[in-house]
C-alpha cells in the first residue's frame, strides 16, 4: 500500500521568489493498482514522482510504503529502505555509454545483490519480450531514443520493485516502440506491484490506469477512475477536462 498525505514542495527562485510546485497532495494506491498521472508541463507531475522515488525531498508531508516511512526531513538510512522497493524512470534517465544493455542490467541486478541466475533469467525474459536481441549486446550509445528507453525500463524493474515509477516512459517513441513499451509495462503489473505512470497521453492513461490523478498548479485536482474524475470536473472528456483547465 501506498499512502501519501499532505505532501507538498516548494523551490526557491531567484526572479518570483517561491515555486510552490506540490501543494499538499494527498492519495492512496492499493497493492496491484497502477494510477496516470496526468498535468500541463509545470503542474508538478516529476515534483510528486521524484519526492515518491526518494530522490528529492518534500517540505512537508508524510508518504509510507508498505508500512516504511518516508522522512521528510531527510533520514537517509530510513528513505534507503524505500528506495530499495522503488524501481523509477525518468524522461531524462541517462544510460552508461561505454556499457552495452546488457553490462547495465547487470550492473544495476548487482548493485541490489540480486542471485546472479535469477538477474541473467530476468533479463533474458526481458531481451525477448521488448525485442532487444538484435542490440542488447552493443554499446548504449549507438541506442535509438527507444531502444534506450526499452533498457532503462527493464533497469527499474529489474530488481521486481513493489513501487513503479514512470515518468513520461514513451516521450520521443516511435508508435511501433511506443506499443511495445506500454504492452510491456501491462504484463509487468502483478497483484503485488503499484504503478505511478505520468503521461501526456490520454489513451496510455485509459488503458494502462486504473486510477487517474490531475495535477494542476502543484495541486492534485481530481483522483478516482476517469468515469469518477470526469464526473468530479463535470466533463465529457480527458480533452474537454484539460481544455477547461488551461483556461484556469
Ligand atoms: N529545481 C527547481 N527549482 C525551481 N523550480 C523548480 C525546480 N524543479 C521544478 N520546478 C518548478 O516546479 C514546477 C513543477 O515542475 P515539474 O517539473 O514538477 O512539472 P511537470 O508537471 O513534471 O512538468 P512537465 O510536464 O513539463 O515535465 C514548475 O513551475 C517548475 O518550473
Amino acid at each position: 500500500m501506498l499512502l501519501v498525505e499532505g505532501l507538498s514542495r516548494t523551490f526557491g527562485d531567484a526572479r518570483t521568489g517561491e515555486v510552490h510546485a506540490l501543494k499538499n497532495a494527498s492519495f492512496e494506491l492499493a497493492p496491484g493498482e497502477t494510477a496516470g498521472l496526468l498535468g500541463m508541463n509545470g503542474a508538478g507531475k516529476s515534483t510528486l514522482l521524484r519526492i515518491l522515488a526518494t530522490t528529492l525531498k518534500a517540505s512537508a508531508g508524510t508518504l509510507s510504503l508498505n508500512g516504511l516511512e518516508y522522512k521528510v526531513e531527510g533520514d537517509e538510512q530510513a528513505n534507503e529502505k524505500i528506495r530499495h522497493h522503488v524501481g523509477f524512470l525518468s524522461g531524462s534517465t541517462g544510460l552508461y555509454k561505454r556499457m552495452t544493455g546488457k553490462e547495465t542490467l547487470e550492473f544495476f541486478g548487482r548493485m541490489c545483490s540480486m542471485d546472479e541466475a535469477e538477474l541473467q533469467a530476468k533479463i533474458e525474459d526481458f531481451v525477448t519480450r521488448l525485442g532487444m536481441v538484435d542490440f542488447i549486446d552493443r554499446y548504449t550509445d549507438k541506442y535509438s531514443t527507444g531502444q534506450k528507453q526499452k533498457v532503462n525500463i527493464c533497469r527499474a524493474l529489474i530488481h521486481g520493485p513493489d513501487l513503479l515509477i514512470l515518468d513520461e516512459a514513451t516521450t520521443g517513441l516511435d508508435p511501433v516502440a511506443r506499443l511495445q513499451v506500454t504492452e510491456f509495462i501491462q504484463k509487468m503489473r502483478n497483484p503485488q506491484r503499484m504503478m505511478m505512470y505520468s503521461t501526456h497521453y490520454f489513451d496510455e492513461a485509459e488503458n494502462l490506469c486504473d486510477k487517474l490523478l490531475v495535477l494542476h498548479q502543484g495541486v492534485l485536482m481530481y483522483s478516482g477512475t476517469k468515469k469518477e474524475v470526469l464526473e468530479q470536473a463535470e466533463c465529457q472528456s480527458l480533452s474537454e477536462l484539460f481544455a477547461g483547465l488551461a483556461k484556469s
